[in-house]
């Protein structure tokens, strides 16, 4: 019945992270630049006379989480619940976006619910009520509602818009390996980081969108846990830079590694020779948003 809402909800890349502290109830304080690419997701959202959330999807996760469990289902149900919503939802979700990657996909489409929903039952809410509800979700939902190019601190709700990166060609390596955010923080040793991005400096590169300096200041204090652990990211961030990359990264918690690259025509042969070479990970070439 009604209409049918369709909305894309883009990924996100890390191209910088450090953990300033941690909070007592278990969470970090962060201090990160993110950046929205253009991999998305497709949710399709419409209006039912029922009172149920029926949730539906191309593909299970790899986890395979019952759909209660799924963020878009959680969304939906704090919206219904929270301004008494009469009637339910269909809601059906595309996934493009590799799951468990780094990439933000689960708190991507947990956005675009917020987002549809308030469209779709006119709801009139403003981005800074939708970011208020999303964070309860996940740290990194309020980003996933902004989007663009964003210094984030707090725990990740604390958004300060950068000079917008458009354009700009990247290509994700994403391995066959699972990692869980929990155990990524549990396991930072904070005191004994010898490295720390330098944001100040990544910022006025992004205004300047010197992307030569912004390639060669990429860092993520998460790598101290995942590549010990994990040393296939650091041979896909040696890799990246053998075919042509300027810079290469691991994005938020791993496993996805990137690299940035100077234009299009380089990035295409990279990503022929990346498929080829890594015919079991998903290799996506995409451009900052
Ligand atoms: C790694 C990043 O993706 C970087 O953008 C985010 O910090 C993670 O964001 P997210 O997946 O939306 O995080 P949540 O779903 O809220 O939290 C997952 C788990 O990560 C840890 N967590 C997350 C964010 C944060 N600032 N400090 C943390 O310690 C907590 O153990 C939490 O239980
Ligand atoms: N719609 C969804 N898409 C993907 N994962 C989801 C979704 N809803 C819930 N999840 C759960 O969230 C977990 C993390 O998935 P997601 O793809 O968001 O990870 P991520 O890219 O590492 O996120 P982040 O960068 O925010 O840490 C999955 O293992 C899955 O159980």
């Amino acid at each position: 019945m009604g209409n049918i809402l369709i909305k894309k909800t883009p990924a996100k890349i890390n191209l910088t992270l450090d953990v300033t502290g941690k909070l007592e109830n278990g969470y970090h304080t962060l201090s990160m630049i993110m950046q929205s690419i253009d991999v998305c997701d497709e949710l399709s959202f419409e209006k039912t006379a029922d009172e149920t959330i029926l949730f539906s999807m191309n593909k299970e996760l790899p986890d395979k989480i019952p759909a209660e469990k799924n963020l878009v289902y959680k969304a939906a149900k704090l919206m219904k619940d929270t301004f008494k919503i009469d009637g339910g939802f269909k809601i059906h979700l595309t996934k493009n976006i590799p799951a468990a990657a780094g990439l933000a996909g689960g708190s991507s489409d947990c956005a675009a619910t917020l987002i549809g929903i308030n469209e779709l039952c006119g709801l009139g809410l403003d981005i800074e009520k939708l970011c208020e509800i999303g964070v309860k979700l996940g740290a990194d939902v309020p980003f996933c509602i902004r989007k663009g190019t964003m210094l984030a601190e707090g725990i990740g709700e604390i958004l300060t818009p950068l000079t917008p990166l458009t354009g700009i060609p990247v290509l994700l390596i994403k391995p066959n390996i699972s990692i869980s955010t929990p155990y990524v923080y549990k396991h930072l040793k904070l005191n004994e980081l010898d490295y720390h991005p330098d944001n100040k400096a990544v910022i006025s590169y992004i205004k300047d969108k010197n992307i030569k300096k912004i390639a060669a200041s990429l860092s993520n204090v998460l790598e101290t846990v995942t590549i010990p652990e994990n040393p296939i990211i650091a041979e896909l961030k040696r890799y990246l830079t053998e075919i042509g990359a300027i810079g290469s990264l691991m994005s938020g918690s791993g496993p996805t590694t990137f690299g940035i690259f100077k234009n299009m025509e380089t990035a295409k042969k990279a990503y022929e020779k990346a498929k080829a070479d890594y015919p079991d990970f998903d290799v996506v070439l995409c451009r900052t948003m």
